[in-house]
């Protein structure tokens, strides 16, 4: 559906991006604007803090966005999702609310929602499917974060349904790239692991990793994700939810050996089996925007070398501390 007909945008339409300096947010910001997009908005936490219903109310109704991108969220790994239940169900919630809210009072014409992998059922049948959402029980370690994540799906749903609007959910499945997060206790796999290789290179030193090696996962550059989110901005989608993945996952154990091999690390990988290994398998079925148009262009192996550019040339950016 890539025709004239569907195109709702231009080059000077208004777009809010919540949570712009975030990995998601600084990637969809790159991509409109290399694109040519020239009226992009974006506030930090500090300037507005999306928690705070009425601030967020003034904000939209002031700013008047013809499209909201909701990349804003108390977003962490397996571990920060395991210990801080509360936040990551309340301050979501309190996040995405306010924002869907003040966009369908203000009548803001788009809303793109983005979620998580993590909305379907822990045991569902591989890949998973859009339809498979609430068809079992959730993942323990972030059923927290998914159930946030499910009401946002379902609030955007609800508006489409009773008003007709254009309010739309990707969800990404495991993100890595630029700007992401490299604190060992909040991060996700990937960045972890690159700092972990990273810091112990220079002696070998043993590389301590988390689990079993066993769960498979599968990885999506966040630069391919913009490409996704502008082809929502761009396109009218005739469905609600939509999935966005490669279509191909290896193990924990298979993404450790590549990155210590690009990374150049000759030292022992150690096996922490205390540590949580979550959902055993996560593959999303991407083909409803795949048949759409959108489609991935890195390889895990392209990707990970460009995101080890990135982690090199911002030594002083990796070490802060997100929880
Ligand atoms: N990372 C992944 O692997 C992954 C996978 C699937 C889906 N996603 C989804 O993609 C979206 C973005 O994730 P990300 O990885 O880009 O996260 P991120 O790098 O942590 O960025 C999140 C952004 O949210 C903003 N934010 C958080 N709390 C806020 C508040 N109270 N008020 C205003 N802004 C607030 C932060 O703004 P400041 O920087 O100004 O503080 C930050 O820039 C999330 O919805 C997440 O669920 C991520
Ligand atoms: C995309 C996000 O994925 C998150 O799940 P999830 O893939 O398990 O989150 P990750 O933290 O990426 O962990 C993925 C797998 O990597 C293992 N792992 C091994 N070593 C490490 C390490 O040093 N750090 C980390 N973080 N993991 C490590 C971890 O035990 C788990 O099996 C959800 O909690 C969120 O809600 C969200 O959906």
């Amino acid at each position: 559906m890539t025709n004239n007909e569907s195109q709702i945008t231009n080059y000077e339409s208004r777009i809010y991006i919540a949570g712009h300096r975030g990995m998601v947010g600084s990637a969809v910001w790159r991509a409109l604007e290399a694109k040519g997009y020239s009226n992009i908005i974006g506030k930090t936490s500090k300037e507005l803090d999306l928690r705070n219903q009425q601030a967020v109310t003034d904000f939209i109704n002031n700013e008047q966005p013809d499209i909201i991108i909701d990349a804003a969220a108390r977003v962490g790994g397996i571990l920060a999702n395991n210990e801080y239940p509360y936040p990551f169900l309340m301050e979501n919630l309190q996040i995405q609310n306010n924002l869907i809210d003040a966009a369908h009072k203000a009548d803001v014409a788009k809303f793109i929602f983005l979620g998580s992998s993590c909305i379907y059922p822990k045991f569902a049948p591989q890949p998973l499917k859009e339809e498979y959402l609430l068809t079992d029980s959730l993942e323990p370690t972030n059923e927290w974060y998914a159930i946030a994540k499910i009401a946002g799906v379902k609030a955007c749903e609800a508006i489409r349904k009773q008003f007709g609007k254009d309010f739309v959910s990707l969800m990404p499945t495991n993100l890595y790239g630029p700007n992401d997060n490299f604190d060992l206790k909040s991060s996700h796999v990937l960045p972890a692991m690159m700092r972990k290789f990273h810091e112990a290179k220079a002696t070998n030193a043993p590389v301590e990793l988390w689990g079993s090696g066993t769960p498979m996962r599968e990885f999506l550059h966040v630069d391919d994700l913009a490409q996704g989110v502008i082809f929502a901005v761009e396109n009218i989608l005739p469905e609600h939810l939509y999935n966005v993945g490669t279509g191909t996952d290896v193990t924990i154990k298979e993404l450790a050996e590549t990155i210590q091999s690009i990374v150049g690390h000759k030292g022992e990988i150690v096996w922490d089996s205390t540590k949580p290994d979550g959902t055993p398998r996560k593959l999303m079925d991407s083909s409803k925007l795949r048949a759409l148009g959108w489609s991935p262009k890195f390889s895990l192996n392209d990707g990970i070398l460009d995101t080890y550019n990135w982690f090199n040339s911002h030594q002083s950016d990796y070490k802060k501390v997100v929880i």
